[in-house]
């Protein structure tokens, strides 16, 4: 006879386990494991309860029981964890359902609105204003009495996927307040759907944003609770080292609980190359981590690492070894090759020895080697930055075999075009130019990523042409990318020879509205076909619908590509964790901004757990914030090409190390007229307008990463006049 059960854990119970004692966190986990040893042990209790058919309660210890649905024979789901004097007082207050659109399992929570304190303190108050357009940081008045959402019938919200039991209260609802109040324990779809109502999205964009991603590709039935479990849309986690991951060391819930939007993507076989796109915060890096140990779970055991991960910078990379260390453990990283990309290059360089103990410099110094050549070599007639740009983004940037390739190669987003005789000229002097580098024992990462392209597009030619048996198989079996937008043509086509065409080949996974890196391309056209499988995510987990209503401000009047030819926007990007709004604040100087900083600083209690940080245009900025924060006694710490130097302390830092960062808080610094975007690029507002467009645009990016790294609080601030990549509509909300 069989002994053992299923027991999975719904997402909502978890929430309520992980603000026990240690002690009873730890009697909860000791449950589970009696429980799905033998859930007839007599000491579980396991018995049925009223109301809810499928509802049982089982004992925890003394103080804990668990409430249990049975969803079929000998398979459970734990629901909630409550305290023994709760479990049989508050019964009808909880509704388990089917949701009719997800086809997920659903806790409804039917306490009235108006019951919490808070709740009735505020909505006793009838200057209560709602927001009625889609900034839910504009506040307009209105009648107490008009209900919330009256223009909407019955069917249309159940249709949205609005939880069914909570129709009579949201009929009801007429002021922010209570909406709020009956939000905060609703299904995660139901205020996912009517945040977006309320923000004036429409019918249809809500059904086109907000449900039809979730929703199940089959019939739903209302009563099958075991295929209810199943579906992605009911978020649990079923085996006992997660559990005990959750219970007993620390864990993020990023590890267990994917949103059905994001498991959809990670454990769906595609034809061939994948991406996904999506505003920051959206999770992007979560589902490219899943999908790793996705693929990893599918692999063939051995020792070999078939997986490579990678994504732009050092301390991204180091990043996400450290989460994917998190999700898997030692077994998992153990089959991942996780590097960034330029390293990558730089180990396919040094294998084949084609480095000729050259060393790196840096990319930003190719400007200044170009016009050094061009002085030395007496070469007038062409721009320094120019010639820098074309040899970077044409040349090496596509990897071109020959002066004939040169001629007939398209130069996108390079501004003016170039005749044959012009484009023979500027071979000759690249060739030329590399030569001297040579000369002088160096080279650029640009060079490395287009050497190492070659190296590994001849190693695929040659194991083409081989017969079975080859010495060259492709590197890898899968590749995963995150931080796809900063990736260059040459990168591309490293990785593209890196990995044998077919299904699941290819992962990729980034947003071009956080484009930091002048790299734009059109994946089609480096044999990478995401055609029909490129899907995006719209809910972020990070920031709150405040700062991300500002932070979407900034972005307003650009157009971004698709990183396929094509172009993307961030519609329906969304939040529904909530905050006070960003403040801004303008000072006559410099000086007076920097007392601003540190008046905000103490405003917020001085923390220096490393939950604050500060970022600025410039290193010297930092340097200023640094000074003027240590004055006041403060541990400032420098976030350097690895990240933060130490963990603790107030983070300080250039725009551009935010990627892939979090705070609780943030104070974006000296966002003048001048300083965002850089001064020096207005000499390119006539010369070259093309890349003037790029180049702001760039700046653009870092402002809205930075803005978008805020968890809960974020001050935008600068001095003389703001940048104007700021609204009239945020700079109007400035603070005295
Ligand atoms: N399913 C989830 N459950 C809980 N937290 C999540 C989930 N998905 C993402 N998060 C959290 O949201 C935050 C942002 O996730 P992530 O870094 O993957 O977003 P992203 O889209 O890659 O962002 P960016 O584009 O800004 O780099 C992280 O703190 C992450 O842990």
């Amino acid at each position: 006879m069989k002994t053992g059960a299923m027991l999975r854990m719904l997402d909502r119970a978890d929430r309520e386990v992980m603000k026990l004692s240690r002690a009873d966190k730890g009697a909860v986990y000791e449950f589970t494991h009696k429980f799905r040893h033998n859930p007839d042990n007599p000491g579980l209790h396991l018995k049925s309860l009223h109301g809810d058919s499928r509802l049982m309660s089982a004992r925890i210890n003394r103080d804990y029981r668990a409430l249990l649905l049975n969803v079929a024979e000998r398979d459970f789901l734990l629901v909630a964890v409550k305290h023994r004097s709760e479990v049989y007082d508050d019964l009808s207050r909880y509704a388990y359902r089917i949701n009719r659109v997800t086809g997920g399992i659903e806790v409804i929570d039917l306490a009235p609105v108006g019951d919490s304190i808070v709740g009735r303190v505020v909505s006793a108050d009838s200057s209560v204003a709602v927001p009625a357009v889609a900034d839910p940081s504009v506040v307009e008045p209105r009648p107490r009495s008009q209900p919330i959402f009256g223009h909407y019938s019955d069917a249309q919200l159940l249709e949205l996927g609005v939880a069914e039991p909570l129709l009579p209260q949201i009929r009801a609802l007429t002021t922010e307040a209570e909406l709020l109040e009956l939000l905060d324990r609703a299904p995660q779809l139901t205020t996912d759907v009517l945040f977006a109502l309320f923000d004036g999205k429409t019918y249809e964009e809500v059904r086109a944003q907000v449900t039809d991603p979730v929703r199940a590709e089959e019939p739903i039935d209302p009563e099958d609770f075991e295929a209810a479990v199943a579906r992605p849309a009911t978020q649990v986690t079923s085996d006992d080292e997660a559990l005990q991951a959750m219970l007993v060391e620390s864990f993020g819930r990023w590890q267990i609980f994917l949103h059905p939007t994001q498991r959809k993507l990670v454990e769906r076989r595609y034809n061939g190359p994948a991406r996904v796109g999506g505003g920051p915060g959206t999770g992007k890096t979560i589902v490219a981590l899943h999908r790793v140990a996705y693929l990893a779970r599918q692999l063939p055991p051995g020792t070999d690492k078939p997986i490579l991960l990678t994504t732009f910078n050092r301390n991204l990379a180091a990043d996400l070894r450290t989460r994917l260390m998190a999700l898997g453990g030692e077994e998992l990283v153990a089959r991942v090759d996780i590097v960034n990309i330029d390293r990558l290059a730089s180990r396919v360089v040094s294998e084949a020895r084609a480095g000729g103990g050259r060393r790196v410099v840096n990319d930003n110094d190719v400007p200044q080697l170009w016009a050094d050549f061009l002085i030395e070599t007496g070469d007038a007639g062409w721009d320094a930055d120019f010639l820098a740009a074309e040899w970077t983004q044409v040349i090496l940037g596509q990897v071109l075999n020959s002066r004939t390739d040169y001629f007939k190669a398209r130069r996108p987003n390079r501004g003016r075009s170039l005749n044959r005789m012009e484009r023979d000229q500027i071979w000759r002097l690249a060739e030329r130019f590399t030569t001297w580098l040579e000369g002088q024992g160096i080279w650029t990462w640009r060079q490395i990523a287009e050497r190492a392209a070659r190296l590994e597009m001849d190693r695929a030619a040659a194991s083409s042409a081989e017969s079975s048996g080859s010495r060259h198989r492709p590197r890898y079996r899968h590749v995963v990318v995150d931080e796809a937008q900063d990736l260059s043509a040459a990168h591309w086509k490293m990785l593209r020879a890196m990995v044998a065409s077919g299904p699941d080949d290819m992962f990729l996974t980034g947003d071009t509205h956080q484009r930091i890196y002048d790299n734009h391309v059109t994946l089609s056209s480096l044999g990478i076909n995401i055609r029909g499988r490129s899907s995006r995510l719209t809910l972020s987990y990070r920031t709150t619908r405040q700062i991300l209503a500002d932070a979407l401000q900034i972005m307003t009047g650009e157009v971004y590509d698709d990183l396929d030819g094509g172009e993307e926007d961030l519609a329906g990007y969304r939040s529904l964790l909530r905050g006070g709004q960003p403040s801004f604040r303008g000072a006559a100087t410099w000086a007076q901004e920097r007392d601003l900083l540190a008046e905000q600083v103490r405003a917020w209690g001085n923390p220096i757990d490393g939950s604050v940080a500060l970022c600025v245009p410039t290193r010297e900025f930092a340097a200023d914030v640094i000074a003027r924060l240590e004055a006041d006694g403060l541990p400032a710490v420098e976030i350097g090409p690895d990240g933060p130097k130490q963990p603790d302390g107030i983070h300080v830092g250039t725009m551009h190390r935010f990627k892939g960062l979090e705070y609780q808080r943030m104070i974006i610094a000296g966002v003048s007229d001048g300083l965002v975007p850089r001064q020096l690029i207005s000499r390119y507002r006539d010369t070259d307008p093309k890349r003037y467009q790029r180049e702001r645009q760039r700046d653009r990016s870092l402002l809205f990463v930075a803005a978008t790294r805020a968890r809960d609080e974020l001050v935008v601030s600068w001095h003389g006049t703001p940048s104007p990549f700021l609204t009239s509509r945020l700079v109007q909300r400035q603070l005295p």
